[in-house]
């Protein structure tokens, strides 16, 4: 059997919950070689971002150069891009190297409130990113600023998914982590012709630090091994699920997820933490 490959383009959390660090614990955890580019450096931890550190476009294009040329990965997903020139250029070459399992997940801020994508980079990643995307997985307020709409209601939700199917992503998933905490946890699939609801308990928790990268990275790792956009979103959401019930109680603040959860259970260990 040849290893699946997944590459993640990513900002770095030196507390080891989102970004580049939840990416690639996902993809080891679902049997996928996991490979990064990283967009910008940040220290974080469960108590908000201390710093931003972008890295210059061209340090970016170098590791998707030496990615592309060379290793050849099956699925890619982007997260923190932080500026529109780093946007254009992981757009341009996901187009040089055909990058056809592509999951956008359009980070733009912080849980703890700070930035991690300039207000300017939003209609770059609309023109030029999402109509490469075969899968797009904004949360809710992610998905008013690609739209330019508000949204409350679920049939909201399904008209920015509309909208947001016309940029030419082929699935586009709204997340529903951020809708009313007395509503279930439900995530609104859409594939241009069907909508799908894919629903959890929410679970009352504070630890839900990097959640967004590790149920995107998920899809990508399902892309990866070749599973339809349907499973891979659905294995997505089982994975998170478990990952946010099994909460691991680190740091004083929104702590990370429990990336071991999933794999545990499947395994039928009694007690799900390490
Ligand atoms: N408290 C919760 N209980 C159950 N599922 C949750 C909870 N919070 C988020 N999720 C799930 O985690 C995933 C990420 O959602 P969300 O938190 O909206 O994304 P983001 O991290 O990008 O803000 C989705 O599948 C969502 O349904
Ligand atoms: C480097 C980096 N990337 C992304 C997020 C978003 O995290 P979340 O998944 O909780 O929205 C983050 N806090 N830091």
């Amino acid at each position: 059997m040849t290893i699946k490959k997944a590459l993640t383009i990513a900002g770095s959390d030196s507390g080891g919950g989102a970004g580049i660090q939840a990416d690639i614990k996902t993809f080891q955890e679902l049997g996928v070689y996991g490979m990064s580019a990283l967009t910008a450096v940040t220290a974080q931890n469960t108590l908000g971002v201390q710093g931003v550190y972008p890295l210059e476009a061209e340090a970016v294009a170098r590791q998707l150069d030496s990615v592309g040329e060379d290793l050849g990965p099956d699925a890619v997903k982007t997260g923190m891009l932080f500026s529109p020139e780093i946007v254009r250029i992981v757009a341009d070459k996901a187009q040089q190297y055909q990058w056809r399992n592509l999951v956008v997940d359009p980070v733009m801020i912080a849980k703890g409130g700070a930035p991690l994508l300039q207000q300017e980079a939003v209609r770059t990643v609309v023109h030029y990113l999402l109509p490469l995307a075969m899968v797009v997985t904004p949360n809710i307020p992610e998905a008013e600023l690609l739209t330019d709409m508000k949204i409350t209601t679920l049939q909201q939700r399904e008209e920015a998914a509309r909208r947001l199917v016309q940029t030419g992503a082929r699935y586009v998933v709204i997340k529903g982590g951020h809708a009313a905490e007395t509503e279930p946890a439900v995530d609104v699939l859409f594939d241009g012709h069907e909508f799908m609801y894919l629903e959890s308990p929410r679970i009352p928790t504070r630890h839900t630090h990097g959640t967004g990268c590790t149920f995107s990275a998920a899809v990508a790792a399902g892309l990866a091994q070749g599973h339809s956009a349907y499973d891979a979103i659905r294995t997505a959401k089982l994975f998170i699920q478990a990952a946010i019930e099994d909460g691991l109680h680190i740091g004083g603040g929104h702590g990370p997820t429990n990336h071991f959860a999933y794999q545990q259970r499947k395994r039928g260990a009694g007690d799900v933490r390490p």
